[in-house]
């Protein structure tokens, strides 16, 4: 006889909402929702309302379709243990499900309502995160994160395209500056979550080449961030309000990420300096897209 599975009680909607891993993805759909906007072509509001939830339950999808794929390893690092799976409050087929119908559902709707070309990229974007990222690279490469990390670059491409129906230089250098913003983004909060990796067996940075090499990649990458985020105030795509931002912005980043890579820290500072650059990383994004809107409408 085989012995009986456990039946969990039916998932609450709280466990759905932490399937979409809903913070991260607040900075994924305002990317999103600033590339729209930015677009040089008005969008009717009750479209741009449509497109931009579709980013969110694409970007829900993929989140949820991660945690279904690694709740292994997310039930053995301190900081993802609790999440649904992993803690046991909701059944994995049910995870499964939600994502799937979620990424049909949002590509479908962009298709249907938006236009093919925006619709193409989200699912783009959704089989990246799920399928090269995370089954193919994340337990494989410490440069899981550098390819893996341009699906979360795509949501400017995708609120553009959902506007315009299609691409242009623009959006392509947004998504040049979340590609290129990521490893730096990712790589500070790694060096002080590094133990949770290691026993989970993902080889990230700073687990498998260690601090210092990891340190060094964060200084390099910043450079080339730098010039696709100043990029567009020079080549005429953007006005002042968007080039003094970045250029300030773009410099306190720089010079934060130049800490990490020396590794200098003052005696009486509390805060570790890679703590302070991850931290810094997200509002950096926020206000560089924030700028971008503020010049199209107030310029
Ligand atoms: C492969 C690429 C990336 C990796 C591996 C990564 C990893 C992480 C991790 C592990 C956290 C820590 C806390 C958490 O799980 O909530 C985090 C936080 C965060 N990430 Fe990323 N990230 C990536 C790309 C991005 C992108 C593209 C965005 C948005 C454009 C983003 C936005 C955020 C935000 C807003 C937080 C803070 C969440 C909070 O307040 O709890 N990340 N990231
Ligand atoms: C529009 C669309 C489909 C966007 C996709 C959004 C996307 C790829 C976001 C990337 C950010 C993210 C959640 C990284 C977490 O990495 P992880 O999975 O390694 O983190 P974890 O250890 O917290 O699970």
């Amino acid at each position: 006889m085989t012995p009986a599975t456990p039946l969990l009680p039916p998932a609450d909607w709280r466990d759905f909402l932490a399937l979409t891993k809903p913070r991260v993805m607040t900075l994924v759909v305002f990317t999103g929702l600033c590339g729209m906007l930015a677009a040089p072509v008005p969008i009717h509001p009750v479209l741009g309302f449509t497109a931009i939830l579709c980013i969110a339950l694409g970007a829900g999808a993929a989140g949820a379709l991660n945690q279904w794929y690694e709740a292994d390893i997310d039930a053995v690092m301190r900081r993802t243990a609790k999440r649904p799976l992993p803690d046991g409050r909701m059944d994995r087929q049910a995870a499964l499900h939600f994502g799937v119908g979620l990424a049909a559902f949002s590509v479908l709707l962009m298709g249907l309502a938006l236009n093919v070309a925006a619709a193409a990229i989200l699912l783009v974007s959704i089989l990246f995160y799920v399928l090269i990222y995370t089954v193919w690279l994340k337990r494989r490469t410490p440069q899981n994160i550098v390819i893996g990390g341009a699906a979360g670059a795509f949501p400017p491409l995708i609120g553009w395209a959902a506007a315009t129906g299609q691409v242009a230089l623009l959006p392509f250098l947004l998504f040049m500056l979340v590609f290129l913003w990521t490893p730096p983004h990712f790589w500070a909060l790694a060096l002080f979550v590094k133990t949770d990796y290691a026993n989970a067996g993902v080889p990230m940075l700073p687990v498998v080449a260690g601090e210092r090499v990891t340190r060094r990649q964060i200084g390099l990458y910043t450079m080339p961030m730098a010039v696709a985020a100043i990029a567009p105030w020079p080549l005429g795509l953007t006005g002042a309000i968007y080039g003094v931002t970045s250029v300030a912005g773009t410099a306190l980043f720089a010079a934060m990420a130049a800490q990490v890579a020396t590794r200098r820290q003052a005696p009486d500072d509390a805060m570790r300096p890679e703590k302070r650059l991850f931290k810094y990383s997200i509002l950096y994004l926020f206000l560089l897209f924030g700028a971008l809107v503020a010049d199209r409408y107030l310029t």
